[in-house]
């Protein structure tokens, strides 16, 4: 994946309403999370519904090559034969991540408690990623790092031969600097200590916990301390991974702006540090419904019965970034849908993602006709009140989620939207063209 050949698309409003039911694939962050706790663990995990997106196949690739026994057993089914905690062999060669943040960063953790040197690239996108937020805090462990410059990839790591617990408190709302820092913990001694102003997706605290090591988190002055009792013997066990609902974003904003619309996505993982944008969308005004809630896997899950809904421009407050992180592109085109002005505030974060997305989702909406603009870290749109002229080719930038994004709006614009570079959405969402085609009549998303 890291020099795919572009492959243009171009989407399409349908003739009639999206309708039916569909399953997203499985959730990238508890995919990478249930591979590398497979690795380190004694015994068979079997993992069920894994995401089998780019990303999520360069941490198999990477565990293998660190010793680990991955096998796919079927459709989203894999067994991995762990080799315990600390017990990860030196790498033959390069471990390329391929456009995956989530996958390097949280290695790099695991890599640092082990006593072996390692060499880590990635895409062009990737190897323009700040790493040294995490090399910075993992160095406290004795792990050993050489950068390029501006602590970018590719980068060499020599782990901690005895390494240290860390404690460290996080200047920024990161979910992969405070796993880095967690996995790094458990080959230490003693207590790895990770303080977090505001909370993020908790999923490494949770898998953690459900291989059987003891983390205590608790709420204080100070943020959120998660604590890890370090050197634990993580014991295998069943993954059962929901619907990504950070892939379920797109079909339900079409749903939602495209006149008449019903779709319900099905098994969507509902944990509450990462549903920002169903609080959001109904904040808008939104027809959304959640049906059969339950627990599967460790995990809240539900149905979400989207439906078309003329929404309101909101001010969406910086405190819910963290748990829509990822879905600010698809939630502006939602604010070009709705009627008034969306001010969405506090995206400093979003500069550092696949792309620079505070400014590739300001063109997007630009490219199609759409007033945007950036002041500091906010994002402000103006809603056409359904009107989207569309029209324009966006410039993807090796970002999966702007390009689903700009398709999802060339299915509610009055000209199709076209997107330079449809390749990277395999990263998250293998079988995105045709699962929304699934929902109209006829094809919607197609060779431009
Ligand atoms: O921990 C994770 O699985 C993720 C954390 C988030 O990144 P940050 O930790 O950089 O915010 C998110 O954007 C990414 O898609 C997945
Ligand atoms: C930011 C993302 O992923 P990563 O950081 O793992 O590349 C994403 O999937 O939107």
């Amino acid at each position: 994946m890291s020099h795919p050949a572009p492959r243009p698309l171009r989407a399409k409003a349908p003739a009639g309403p999206l309708s039916g039911r569909l399953a997203v694939p499985g959730d990238k962050s508890i995919s990478h999370r249930a591979l590398m706790f497979g690795a380190v663990a004694v015994g068979t995990t079997e993992i069920a519904g894994l995401l089998e997106g780019e990303d999520v196949l360069r941490t198999a690739a990477a565990m293998r090559a660190l010793g680990a026994e991955v096998e796919k057993l079927g459709p989203g089914a894999w067994r991995v034969a762990g080799r315990g905690v600390g017990g990860l062999v030196e790498p033959a060669d390069v471990l390329d991540m391929g456009n995956s943040g989530t996958a390097a960063r949280l290695l790099l953790g695991l890599l640092s408690g082990h006593p072996i040197f390692a060499v880590m690239t990635g895409d062009a996108s990737l190897r323009r990623r700040p790493m040294k937020r995490v090399t910075d805090p993992l160095s406290a462990s004795g792990a050993q790092f050489w950068t390029r410059e501006g602590g970018r990839l590719p980068l060499a790591v020599r782990g901690a031969t005895d390494p240290l617990p860390i404690d460290y408190v996080l200047p920024v709302a990161s979910a992969q600097v405070k796993s880095a820092c967690l996995l790094a913990g458990l080959c230490a001694p003693g207590t790895t200590r990770v303080v977090e102003k505001e909370p993020t997706r908790d999923h490494t605290e949770n898998m953690l916990r459900h291989f059987g090591a003891t983390v205590w988190v608790e709420d204080t002055p100070e943020g959120r301390v998660v604590r890890l009792v370090g050197q634990p013997e993580l014991v295998a066990a069943p993954v059962l991974v929901p619907g990504d609902p950070s892939s379920a974003a797109f079909p339900i904003v079409a749903a939602l702006l495209v006149p008449g619309s019903r779709v319900v996505v099905e098994n969507v993982g509902l944990n509450p540090l990462r549903t920002g944008l169903i609080t959001t969308l109904r904040e808008m005004g939104a027809a959304l419904r959640i049906e059969n809630e339950r627990v599967a896997g460790g995990e809240p899950v539900g149905d979400i019965v989207a439906e078309y809904t003329e929404m309101k421009g909101i001010e969406v407050p910086p405190g819910r970034a963290p748990s829509m992180i990822d879905e600010y592109p698809v939630l502006a085109v939602a604010a070009a849908a709705a009627r008034g002005v969306t001010r969405m505030r506090g995206l400093a974060e979003l500069r550092v993602k696949e792309s620079d997305r505070l400014s590739a989702t300001a063109a997007l909406l630009a490219a199609n006709g759409v007033n945007a603009a950036i002041e500091g870290d906010d994002l402000i749109v103006q809603g056409t009140g359904g009107a989207i002229p569309g029209g324009g080719t966006v410039e993807t930038h090796m970002d999966h989620r702007i390009a689903m994004s700009a398709l999802v709006m060339g299915l509610a614009s009055e000209m199709p939207v076209s997107v330079d570079d449809a390749a990277f959405i395999d990263t998250s969402f293998p079988g995105f063209a045709t699962l929304m085609n699934g929902l109209a009549d006829g094809e919607v998303l197609g060779a431009p």
